[in-house]
């Protein structure tokens, strides 16, 4: 259905533009970070989050990703410094996985794509909401976790994948409580910073984005456990990278059906 975006050729990124004009705006991310272009630039703090594990609310499929959803009523949990001025607060985080290990992150650093990326998206209060933060320059603040698949995974993303069992289809919403995502941060704090904008539809200009130059390792199976959520979500939807993986799926299903049929 064109109405509703996506990855394939009738409704992904080069037509987002018809329903999303932002699509064409000159600060679109995803980008492809090459060091040699990269400035060092001597005037950016470290960043620092000061999460409140009470915060964490639900883990909810929103049929493109699993997302869990952080209480951001006041500063409860917060990032600050880097290249951000005042207390952003995390509102939620998501994840973009591939088919495969060799895609699926939405930012290329140096030619290389990761087989996830894990973004915790934060907006600045000072724009009263989160619609508010949308329209402006300095609204959001998403930090960004490249995911490789190795052999010393880091337990804490376990949780978040154990409870993907419980999200299996498309609005399906658990509660995801105690739960403090700086676990997640790998050792190093080394980071990129650019002006950005949602790597998806609505596509706004407002993400000052810090994509953390350390990837965080998870397993084979995590993996394939991330993945299985595309499985249980075969429909049209809008699935996003995974959309490929979807539609293999689909297209065995379909194929499948076809042989039922
Ligand atoms: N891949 S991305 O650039 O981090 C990205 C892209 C698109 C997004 O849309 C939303 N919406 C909410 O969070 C939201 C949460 C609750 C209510 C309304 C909106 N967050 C996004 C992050
Ligand atoms: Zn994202």
């Amino acid at each position: 259905a064109q109405s509703v975006w996506g990855y394939d050729s009738d409704n992904g990124p080069e037509r987002w533009h018809e329903n999303y004009p932002m699509a064409k705006g000159d600060k679109q991310s995803p980008i492809e970070i090459n060091s040699k272009d990269v400035r060092h630039d001597s005037s950016l703090a470290p960043w620092h989050a000061s999460y409140d594990p009470g915060a964490a609310k639900t883990i909810l499929n929103n049929g493109r990703t699993c997302r869990v959803v952080f209480d951001d009523s006041f500063d409860r949990s917060v990032l600050r410094g880097g290249p951000l001025t005042g207390a952003y607060r995390l509102r939620q985080l998501h994840l973009h996985w591939g088919s495969s290990d060799d895609h699926g992150s939405e930012h290329v650093i140096d030619g290389v794509k990761y087989a996830a990326e894990l973004h915790m998206v934060h907006w600045n209060p000072k724009h009263g909401n989160f619609a508010g933060a949308l329209k402006q320059p300095d609204g959001v603040a998403v930090v960004g976790i490249f995911l490789k698949v190795g052999k010393t995974p880091k337990p804490e993303m376990k949780r978040i994948l154990e409870e993907i069992d419980n999200i299996k289809t498309k609005g399906k919403e658990a509660p995801f409580q105690h739960f403090d995502p700086s676990i997640l941060f790998p050792k190093s704090r080394d980071y990129w910073t650019y002006q950005g904008s949602f790597t998806t539809p609505p596509c706004e200009e407002c993400i000052t984005w810090i994509l953390l130059r350390e990837p965080i390792e998870v397993s084979p199976d995590q993996m394939a456990k991330l993945r299985s959520l595309s499985k249980n979500v075969c429909c049209p939807g809008f699935w996003g990278y995974n959309q490929a993986c979807l539609a293999s799926v689909c297209e065995d299903k379909k194929t499948y059906l076809a042989v039922i049929a």
